[in-house]
Protein backbone atom coordinates (compact mmCIF):
# COMPACT_ATOMS: atom_id res chain seq x y z
CA UNK A 1 0.00 0.00 0.00
CA UNK A 2 1.64 3.47 -0.88
CA UNK A 3 1.89 5.06 2.51
CA UNK A 4 -0.43 8.71 2.16
CA UNK A 5 -0.64 10.46 5.49
CA UNK A 6 -4.02 11.49 4.38
CA UNK A 7 -3.69 15.29 5.86
CA UNK A 8 -2.49 18.00 3.45
CA UNK A 9 0.32 19.89 4.98
CA UNK A 10 -0.89 23.53 4.68
CA UNK A 11 1.44 26.28 3.73
CA UNK A 12 1.00 27.86 7.00
CA UNK A 13 3.18 24.56 8.79
CA UNK A 14 6.61 25.27 10.09
CA UNK A 15 9.68 25.20 7.76
CA UNK A 16 11.24 21.49 8.28
CA UNK A 17 10.06 18.26 9.40
CA UNK A 18 6.72 18.68 11.46
CA UNK A 19 3.48 16.76 12.00
CA UNK A 20 0.13 17.21 12.68
CA UNK A 21 -0.76 17.28 16.48
CA UNK A 22 -4.22 16.88 17.93
CA UNK A 23 -3.04 16.76 21.46
CA UNK A 24 0.19 16.42 23.43
CA UNK A 25 -0.64 15.72 27.32
CA UNK A 26 0.67 13.90 30.57
CA UNK A 27 -1.84 11.15 31.50
CA UNK A 28 -1.01 7.15 32.97
CA UNK A 29 -0.52 4.69 30.30
CA UNK A 30 -3.91 3.56 30.27
CA UNK A 31 -3.29 -0.04 28.15
CA UNK A 32 -1.22 -2.92 27.34
CA UNK A 33 1.83 -4.26 29.49
CA UNK A 34 2.79 -0.28 31.12
CA UNK A 35 -0.72 0.19 32.16
CA UNK A 36 -0.20 2.43 35.11
CA UNK A 37 2.80 4.03 33.94
CA UNK A 38 2.88 8.29 33.98
CA UNK A 39 3.89 8.86 30.63
CA UNK A 40 3.54 12.41 28.08
CA UNK A 41 1.21 11.26 24.93
CA UNK A 42 1.85 12.68 21.56
CA UNK A 43 -1.24 12.46 19.57
CA UNK A 44 -0.74 12.76 15.65
CA UNK A 45 -3.81 13.49 13.68
CA UNK A 46 -4.74 11.51 10.70
CA UNK A 47 -5.34 7.63 9.91
CA UNK A 48 -5.28 5.32 7.51
CA UNK A 49 -7.84 2.95 8.43
CA UNK A 50 -11.96 4.07 10.25
CA UNK A 51 -12.95 2.09 12.59
CA UNK A 52 -16.14 2.50 13.41
CA UNK A 53 -15.38 2.49 17.18
CA UNK A 54 -12.62 4.80 17.39
CA UNK A 55 -12.16 6.60 20.13
CA UNK A 56 -10.02 9.12 18.46
CA UNK A 57 -12.63 10.56 16.24
CA UNK A 58 -11.22 13.88 15.54
CA UNK A 59 -7.61 11.99 14.49
CA UNK A 60 -9.70 9.61 11.84
CA UNK A 61 -13.31 10.38 10.86
CA UNK A 62 -12.91 14.25 11.29
CA UNK A 63 -8.85 15.14 11.84
CA UNK A 64 -8.34 18.29 13.20
CA UNK A 65 -4.50 19.27 14.71
CA UNK A 66 -2.33 22.50 14.32
CA UNK A 67 0.86 21.42 12.92
CA UNK A 68 4.16 21.07 14.98
CA UNK A 69 7.89 21.46 13.76
CA UNK A 70 9.07 17.71 14.98
CA UNK A 71 11.58 20.39 17.24
CA UNK A 72 9.27 21.66 18.98
CA UNK A 73 7.20 18.60 19.78
CA UNK A 74 10.08 17.11 21.30
CA UNK A 75 10.91 20.47 23.45
CA UNK A 76 6.96 20.22 24.48
CA UNK A 77 7.89 16.64 25.60
CA UNK A 78 11.34 17.57 27.41
CA UNK A 79 9.36 20.07 29.43
CA UNK A 80 7.12 17.92 31.00
CA UNK A 81 10.08 15.15 31.90
CA UNK A 82 9.10 12.19 31.81
CA UNK A 83 10.72 8.62 31.77
CA UNK A 84 7.68 7.44 29.23
CA UNK A 85 6.57 8.47 26.00
CA UNK A 86 3.71 7.53 24.11
CA UNK A 87 3.19 8.35 20.27
CA UNK A 88 -0.18 7.61 19.32
CA UNK A 89 -2.94 9.03 16.58
CA UNK A 90 -4.52 8.60 14.53
CA UNK A 91 -2.19 6.14 13.12
CA UNK A 92 1.31 8.22 13.51
CA UNK A 93 2.69 5.53 11.29
CA UNK A 94 1.93 7.02 8.02
CA UNK A 95 3.98 10.09 8.80
CA UNK A 96 7.46 10.18 7.84
CA UNK A 97 8.20 12.27 9.90
CA UNK A 98 7.49 10.27 13.31
CA UNK A 99 10.63 8.29 12.62
CA UNK A 100 12.48 11.87 12.87
CA UNK A 101 10.38 12.48 16.39
CA UNK A 102 10.55 8.65 17.10
CA UNK A 103 15.20 9.11 15.98
CA UNK A 104 15.06 12.49 18.72
CA UNK A 105 13.35 10.88 21.90
CA UNK A 106 15.59 7.18 21.69
CA UNK A 107 18.06 8.50 23.57
CA UNK A 108 16.52 9.70 26.76
CA UNK A 109 12.76 8.11 27.21
CA UNK A 110 11.58 5.14 27.15
CA UNK A 111 9.20 5.20 23.85
CA UNK A 112 6.05 3.23 23.44
CA UNK A 113 4.58 3.42 19.71
CA UNK A 114 0.62 2.92 19.62
CA UNK A 115 0.04 1.51 15.50
CA UNK A 116 -2.36 -0.45 14.05
CA UNK A 117 0.56 -2.77 12.68
CA UNK A 118 0.29 -1.97 8.95
CA UNK A 119 3.22 0.27 8.42
CA UNK A 120 6.20 0.38 9.09
CA UNK A 121 8.93 2.91 9.78
CA UNK A 122 12.58 2.45 9.93
CA UNK A 123 13.17 3.92 13.23
CA UNK A 124 13.72 2.87 16.61
CA UNK A 125 11.16 1.96 19.63
CA UNK A 126 11.35 0.43 22.68
CA UNK A 127 7.62 -0.64 22.77
CA UNK A 128 5.64 -1.21 19.39
CA UNK A 129 2.21 -1.68 20.85
CA UNK A 130 0.24 -3.09 17.63
CA UNK A 131 -3.48 -3.40 17.79
CA UNK A 132 -4.58 -5.30 14.56
CA UNK A 133 -8.08 -4.51 12.93
CA UNK A 134 -10.41 -7.23 13.23
CA UNK A 135 -13.52 -7.47 10.87
CA UNK A 136 -15.76 -6.25 13.47
CA UNK A 137 -14.05 -2.66 13.38
CA UNK A 138 -14.64 -2.44 9.39
CA UNK A 139 -17.35 0.87 9.49
CA UNK A 140 -20.73 0.22 7.89
CA UNK A 141 -23.78 2.46 7.13
CA UNK A 142 -25.34 0.62 10.24
CA UNK A 143 -22.82 1.25 12.89
CA UNK A 144 -20.86 4.94 11.62
CA UNK A 145 -20.61 7.10 13.97
CA UNK A 146 -23.69 9.67 13.83
CA UNK A 147 -23.46 11.85 10.75
CA UNK A 148 -21.25 10.15 9.13
CA UNK A 149 -21.06 9.17 5.79
CA UNK A 150 -19.14 5.79 5.28
CA UNK A 151 -18.75 5.74 1.63
CA UNK A 152 -15.49 4.28 0.32
CA UNK A 153 -13.93 3.71 3.77
CA UNK A 154 -15.92 0.15 4.03
CA UNK A 155 -14.18 -0.87 1.19
CA UNK A 156 -11.45 0.90 1.70
CA UNK A 157 -10.80 -0.13 5.61
CA UNK A 158 -11.52 -3.62 4.96
CA UNK A 159 -8.95 -3.83 2.11
CA UNK A 160 -6.17 -2.50 4.05
CA UNK A 161 -7.03 -3.39 7.87
CA UNK A 162 -4.54 -6.39 7.67
CA UNK A 163 -1.16 -7.05 6.13
CA UNK A 164 1.25 -9.63 7.30
CA UNK A 165 3.97 -8.03 5.66
CA UNK A 166 4.29 -4.44 8.13
CA UNK A 167 3.00 -7.05 11.21
CA UNK A 168 5.76 -9.62 11.18
CA UNK A 169 8.57 -7.12 10.43
CA UNK A 170 7.32 -4.54 13.51
CA UNK A 171 7.35 -8.43 15.64
CA UNK A 172 10.83 -9.45 14.47
CA UNK A 173 12.34 -5.68 14.94
CA UNK A 174 11.01 -4.72 18.39
CA UNK A 175 9.45 -5.66 21.50
CA UNK A 176 6.16 -6.18 21.20
CA UNK A 177 2.62 -6.40 22.18
CA UNK A 178 -0.73 -7.40 20.44
CA UNK A 179 -3.70 -5.82 21.58
CA UNK A 180 -7.03 -6.58 19.94
CA UNK A 181 -10.15 -4.76 20.58
CA UNK A 182 -12.47 -7.39 21.50
CA UNK A 183 -16.33 -6.70 20.92
CA UNK A 184 -17.16 -10.61 21.98
CA UNK A 185 -17.02 -13.91 22.07
CA UNK A 186 -17.14 -14.03 18.21
CA UNK A 187 -13.71 -12.13 17.86
CA UNK A 188 -11.65 -15.14 19.27
CA UNK A 189 -11.14 -17.52 16.18
CA UNK A 190 -10.16 -14.47 14.19
CA UNK A 191 -8.00 -13.09 16.38
CA UNK A 192 -6.70 -17.08 16.93
CA UNK A 193 -6.63 -17.59 13.18
CA UNK A 194 -4.32 -14.43 12.75
CA UNK A 195 -1.85 -15.57 15.25
CA UNK A 196 -1.75 -18.74 13.36
CA UNK A 197 -1.10 -16.86 10.10
CA UNK A 198 1.35 -14.72 11.69
CA UNK A 199 3.50 -17.29 13.99
CA UNK A 200 3.47 -18.79 10.37
CA UNK A 201 5.67 -15.96 8.88
CA UNK A 202 7.33 -13.99 11.44
CA UNK A 203 10.88 -14.56 12.39
CA UNK A 204 10.30 -14.05 16.02
CA UNK A 205 8.57 -15.59 18.68
CA UNK A 206 5.01 -14.73 19.68
CA UNK A 207 4.09 -15.85 23.42
CA UNK A 208 0.80 -15.61 24.38
CA UNK A 209 1.72 -12.86 27.10
CA UNK A 210 2.19 -10.86 24.12
CA UNK A 211 -1.24 -11.24 23.08
CA UNK A 212 -3.60 -9.04 25.13
CA UNK A 213 -7.63 -8.83 25.20
CA UNK A 214 -8.92 -5.30 25.34
CA UNK A 215 -12.47 -4.63 25.62
CA UNK A 216 -14.55 -2.52 22.99
CA UNK A 217 -15.59 0.85 25.29
CA UNK A 218 -15.26 4.15 24.73
CA UNK A 219 -17.16 5.17 27.93
CA UNK A 220 -17.56 3.80 31.14
CA UNK A 221 -20.79 2.67 30.17
CA UNK A 222 -19.89 0.91 27.70
CA UNK A 223 -17.03 -1.12 28.83
CA UNK A 224 -19.44 -2.02 31.34
CA UNK A 225 -21.11 -4.01 29.00
CA UNK A 226 -17.67 -5.72 27.33
CA UNK A 227 -15.03 -5.83 30.27
CA UNK A 228 -16.11 -9.14 31.37
CA UNK A 229 -16.94 -10.72 28.71
CA UNK A 230 -13.46 -10.25 27.52
CA UNK A 231 -11.75 -10.67 31.13
CA UNK A 232 -13.50 -14.35 31.04
CA UNK A 233 -12.43 -15.01 27.08
CA UNK A 234 -8.23 -14.54 28.49
CA UNK A 235 -8.69 -16.45 31.06
CA UNK A 236 -10.49 -18.87 29.33
CA UNK A 237 -7.38 -18.78 26.29
CA UNK A 238 -4.62 -18.00 28.57
CA UNK A 239 -4.31 -14.40 27.09
CA UNK A 240 -3.30 -11.19 29.05
CA UNK A 241 -6.34 -9.30 29.44
CA UNK A 242 -6.19 -5.42 29.74
CA UNK A 243 -7.74 -2.55 31.37
CA UNK A 244 -8.88 0.56 30.04
CA UNK A 245 -7.76 2.49 32.82
CA UNK A 246 -7.93 5.79 32.06
CA UNK A 247 -11.79 5.34 30.65
CA UNK A 248 -12.31 4.34 34.34
CA UNK A 249 -10.50 6.83 35.73
CA UNK A 250 -11.83 9.63 33.11
CA UNK A 251 -14.31 8.52 30.90
CA UNK A 252 -14.07 9.80 27.28
CA UNK A 253 -12.16 13.36 28.40
CA UNK A 254 -9.90 14.94 26.05
CA UNK A 255 -5.96 14.74 27.28
CA UNK A 256 -6.69 11.45 29.30
C1 LIG B 1 -6.92 5.58 18.75
S1 LIG B 1 -5.82 4.24 18.49
C2 LIG B 1 -4.38 5.04 17.79
C3 LIG B 1 -3.27 4.09 17.39
C4 LIG B 1 -3.55 3.23 16.16
N1 LIG B 1 -4.26 3.92 15.14
C5 LIG B 1 -4.28 1.97 16.57
O1 LIG B 1 -5.47 1.83 16.26
O2 LIG B 1 -3.64 1.13 17.20
C6 LIG B 1 -5.20 3.86 20.15
C7 LIG B 1 -5.69 2.57 20.77
O3 LIG B 1 -7.07 2.68 21.09
C8 LIG B 1 -7.71 1.50 20.69
N2 LIG B 1 -9.13 1.81 20.54
C9 LIG B 1 -9.68 2.74 19.73
N3 LIG B 1 -11.01 2.80 19.89
C10 LIG B 1 -11.33 1.89 20.84
C11 LIG B 1 -12.54 1.47 21.46
N4 LIG B 1 -13.72 1.99 21.12
N5 LIG B 1 -12.47 0.52 22.42
C12 LIG B 1 -11.29 -0.03 22.76
N6 LIG B 1 -10.10 0.33 22.22
C13 LIG B 1 -10.13 1.26 21.27
C14 LIG B 1 -6.98 1.09 19.45
O4 LIG B 1 -7.19 -0.26 19.09
C15 LIG B 1 -5.55 1.36 19.87
O5 LIG B 1 -5.03 0.27 20.61
N1 LIG C 1 -4.29 7.19 29.28
C1 LIG C 1 -4.28 6.77 28.03
N2 LIG C 1 -3.60 5.63 27.72
C2 LIG C 1 -3.56 5.27 26.41
N3 LIG C 1 -2.89 4.23 25.88
C3 LIG C 1 -3.04 4.25 24.55
C4 LIG C 1 -3.82 5.34 24.20
C5 LIG C 1 -4.06 5.75 22.82
O1 LIG C 1 -5.01 6.48 22.53
O2 LIG C 1 -3.27 5.32 21.98
C6 LIG C 1 -4.17 5.99 25.39
C7 LIG C 1 -4.93 7.15 25.74
O3 LIG C 1 -5.60 7.81 24.93
N4 LIG C 1 -4.92 7.50 27.06
S1 LIG D 1 -6.75 2.54 13.34
FE1 LIG D 1 -6.64 3.57 15.34
S2 LIG D 1 -6.86 5.78 14.93
FE2 LIG D 1 -7.38 4.68 13.04
S3 LIG D 1 -9.58 4.59 13.11
FE3 LIG D 1 -8.83 2.68 14.05
S4 LIG D 1 -8.62 3.09 16.25
FE4 LIG D 1 -8.89 5.05 15.20
MG1 LIG E 1 -6.87 6.50 23.52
Amino acid sequence: MPVSSEVERPESAPDGPALPVNELFASLQGEGKLAGVPSTFVRTSGCNLRCWFCDSYHTSWEPTHAWMGVDDVASEVDARDPDHVVLTGGEPLIHDESATLLRELADDYHVTVETNGTVVPDAPMDLASISPKLSTSTPTPANAPEGVDVGEWEARHEERRIDLDPLSTLVERHDFQLKFVVTGPDDLPEIEGLLDDLRGVADAEIRDDDVLLMPEGQTRKELAATRNVVADLALERGYRYTPRLHVDLWNDAPET
